[in-house]
């Protein structure tokens, strides 16, 4: 199979407009996430002017009903005496006549509504789109794939993987935070509409038990019911082949929705086809995950993605070590790097503290402006992908002065020559919901992708920084050299993309996996080979 590229223009920089945040989508980076509270926080402001004017008028509506039960109640006493007093007479008279009126056809009600409709509209460019609830919900099915997660625990928000028989957790939570029968029904539509039904059931399932513990009780931010989650669901059993379940889940729809013609023709094709095969157990129909283009790769990749940083240790490869590393630069004489060395083959290296707390925080504010939704190489052209979920942007070296200062540490620690076109500009990553990279090489792998329109080779090397730790998830995995190193915050890593012959190396599949808890921030420096000349030996020899 063909791995695509990770490539993107780093003189795109150069047409970067600053775009508003809410024409980009939200789902492909935290920080956008995050962003969003403060729509949210003003939400609540108009909500809660919203319930004190509302409040007044109920207070109002509630006196006057007051007055008029009370004064009825002192008329009962004696009517026709009451009305002798022409006072009496006048009030009601003037009850009737307008009072009333005026309290049923207040306008009051309306012009609250009105009032908290139009600050909703001044927020609604701010707000996420459908595309970022369907994105999200995909991160969250991500999530569960790649760690194994236990649906059942994550709607009580709790990361648990069943492990002989017993869920086990893989992070827990300071808050959890469980899910409704409607978040479940909307992940498990937005997999139903992709004809997705083994996280279709899994989540219906949930919501349809989460629904009738609830009593079917109607809650006006619902956008599902017990009914519609009963006849996804229904539908999702018959087309993985359960359809027992599918004729039980349509008849308890029907006992809600008697008159539901399409739900009546269902059942009766229901019992026919049980009729003509009936079941021969429940355990036939074993749900299996939709098969993607990657499967070669995938078990391997998300093993690694699971063990959550498995290097191999040193003391089971005398020739991985660890040491302080100069490069022989006097730049580097009086703090060595910490330097370790991960893996041979392919050559890569982690340096502890690359960068300080103000330098990545100088970096990732820097890149705010700039980012847009990642790119990957599709043909001689870059498109967005499913197996890229992040935002990036790209920096020079006069965007801020610590973008200097590391090329320059780049250059000392590789020996290598950074400045652009022989180094792109700085890459800034930042991972979305379940946000990942999967399986891909840094480097060309045909002579037509945009990496060689900076006309300066191929990438012959990648230099990661890690800007943020991660609470869970987000390691970076080396498919074929079968290890995955954790986000190690302020370190950075350093490979060989090609051989000194100047061919890809194979070895160097690697991937960004889904981010479970944390806001994971790289940055990416790419090396070109020209320009490095007389600073890396290449070779004609095809085995070296
Ligand atoms: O985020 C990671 O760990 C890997 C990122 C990566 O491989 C890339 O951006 O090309
Ligand atoms: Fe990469």
């Amino acid at each position: 199979m063909k791995y695509s590229t990770c490539v993107c223009f780093s003189w795109s920089i150069l047409t970067v407009a600053v775009i508003p945040l809410s024409l980009g989508e939200m789902y492909t980076s935290l920080l956008n996430v995050k962003q969003a509270i403060s729509v949210e926080r003003k939400l609540i402001d108009y909500l809660k002017t919203y319930i004190d004017h509302e409040s007044e008028r109920l207070e109002d509506v509630k006196r006057f009903y007051a007055k008029v039960s009370d004064l009825h109640t002192e008329l009962y006493k004696g009517p026709a005496t009451a009305m002798a007093n022409p006072l009496v007479a006048f009030t009601l008279i003037k009850r009737l006549h307008s009072e009333w009126l005026n309290v049923v056809h207040s306008n009051e009600a309306q012009e609250n509504t009105q009032a908290l409709r139009s600050s909703y509209e001044k927020e609604e460019a701010d707000l996420p789109k459908l595309e970022d609830l369907q994105g999200a919900a995909q991160g969250l099915m991500r999530l569960q794939d790649v760690y194994v997660l236990q649906v059942a625990s994550l709607v009580r928000g709790l990361f648990q993987r069943v492990t002989e028989g017993q869920p086990i957790d893989i992070y827990r939570p300071a808050v959890s935070v469980p899910l409704s029968g409607d978040d479940c029904f909307l992940v498990g539509k937005v997999a139903y509409e992709q004809h997705d039904y083994y996280h279709s059931v899994q989540w219906l399932e949930e919501s349809v038990r989460l629904f009738r513990g609830a009593g079917g009780e109607w809650i006006p931010e619902n956008a599902g019911t017990l009914e519609d989650a009963l006849d996804h669901l229904a539908f999702s059993h018959f087309k993985t082949g359960n359809i027992s379940f599918a004729l039980s889940l349509s008849q308890e729809l029907l006992h809600h929705d008697p008159m539901n013609g399409r739900v009546l023709q269902n059942v009766e094709k229901y019992e026919r086809l049980l009729v003509r095969s009936p079941p021969l157990s429940i355990t036939d129909h074993g749900l299996k995950r939709p098969t993607s283009n990657n499967l070669r790769t995938r078990d391997t990749y998300e093993t690694l993605c699971q063990t959550q940083g498995s290097q191999q240790m040193h003391f089971k490869n005398p020739r991985l070590f660890c040491d302080f590393f100069t490069n022989g630069n006097p730049g580097l004489l009086l703090l060595p790097v910490r330097r370790e060395v991960l893996s041979l083959q392919p050559y890569v290296v982690l340096y502890h503290n690359f960068i300080t707390d103000t330098e990545a925080e100088d970096i990732k504010t820097t890149a705010h402006a700039g980012l847009r939704r990642s790119v990957v190489a599709a043909g001689e052209k870059q498109a967005t992908a499913e197996y890229r979920i992040s935002k990036s942007a790209w920096l020079k070296d006069s965007a801020h002065s610590t973008v200097g200062k590391l090329d320059q540490k780049i250059s000392m620690l590789t020996g290598l020559n950074v400045k652009h076109p022989y180094g792109e500009y700085l890459q800034v990553v930042n991972y979305g919901i379940g946000g990942h990279y999967e399986p891909h090489f840094d480097h060309a792998t045909s002579p037509s992708s945009p990496v060689f329109k900076l006309k300066t080779g191929n990438r012959v090397a990648t230099f990661m920084i890690y800007l943020s730790s991660v609470e869970a998830g987000g390691s970076t995995a080396f498919i074929y050299a079968n290890f995955s190193i954790p986000v190690v915050e302020k370190a950075a890593i350093f490979w060989w993309n090609l051989h000194r012959n100047g061919q890809g190396n194979e070895d160097t599949l690697h991937a960004g996996c889904p981010v479970l808890i944390g806001d994971k921030w790289v940055a990416n420096k790419w090396i070109h080979e020209h320009g490095q000349e007389f600073l890396h030996r290449c070779s004609l020899n095809p085995e070296e």
